[in-house]
């Protein structure tokens, strides 16, 4: 039987397998795999610290929020991004403009995320194109200060500036995502990129035809 750690050896390949798995043949979103891509990521978080925990918290409570969704009486409305959207807005269970009794809605908590998955692009992109004395801490915080940090107060600014410092350095980095050498990571990298850039540029379109985009 595997150890503790071994079960929780995280794998940048799962990740990438899932980013591929998350677009069904007519291009929606498929939840599940949109949820267990962030699962994935979540995983690789806590690999990187305690420090980290409170911005694992944070996403691990949307994602359960949205499996509950997706396991409730009406989760079949919740396949994919597009009928979890329609769903909730024929039904009224979106509060558009000002918070009120849907703070859980799908619409809401997906928007949480799908703002981060800005920042994830952005930072994988600098992470592949970086070259081996570039600071992680530094492409995290730049991708971070180009997209989710406008969303954030100044406290959880500072927070996440404190815990951008301290982490790992690109090789020690490149360990953990369990890849192999430098050059696969870069190659693997590539292949993702793209992947998510799809999910997160379907997601944006969707959530602007909608007006969803400011969701409080
Ligand atoms: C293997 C590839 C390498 C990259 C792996 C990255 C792994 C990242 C895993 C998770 C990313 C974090 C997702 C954060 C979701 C944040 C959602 C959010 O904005 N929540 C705020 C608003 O929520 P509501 O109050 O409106 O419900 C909430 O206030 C935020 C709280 C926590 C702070 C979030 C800081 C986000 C920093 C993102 C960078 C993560 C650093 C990872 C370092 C590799």
């Amino acid at each position: 039987m595997a150890g503790a750690s071994e079960q929780q050896k995280f794998s940048f390949q799962e990740i990438l397998d899932t980013f591929k798995l998350c677009l069904t043949d007519s291009k929606e979103v498929d939840l599940q795999h949109y949820v267990d891509g962030w699962r994935g990521l979540i995983k690789f978080l806590n690999c990187l610290g305690s420090i980290f925990g409170f911005i694992s918290k944070d996403a691990s409570s949307k994602i359960l929020i949205l499996v509950g969704h997706l396991k409730g009486e009406n989760g079949s409305q919740y396949a994919t991004i597009q009928s979890m959207v329609k769903y909730e807005l024929e039904k009224d269970l979106v509060d558009v403009t000002k918070r009120g009794i849907h703070q859980e809605s799908g619409c809401r908590t997906l928007l949480r995320l799908h703002r981060a998955l800005r920042w994830l692009e952005l930072f994988l992109e600098r992470l592949r194109t970086s070259s081996e004395e570039d600071k992680t801490s530094v492409m995290c915080g730049e991708a971070y200060n180009e997209s989710l940090s406008q969303y954030h107060p100044w406290v959880i600014r500072k927070a996440a500036g404190v815990a951008f410092h301290v982490l790992p350095g690109r090789p020690a980095f490149f360990e953990v995502m369990n890849v192999g050498p430098p050059e696969q990571v870069v190659a693997m990298l590539g292949e993702a990129m793209p992947l998510i850039s799809e999910v997160y540029d379907i997601t944006e379109k969707l959530y602007a035809q909608h007006n969803l985009l400011d969701l409080p």
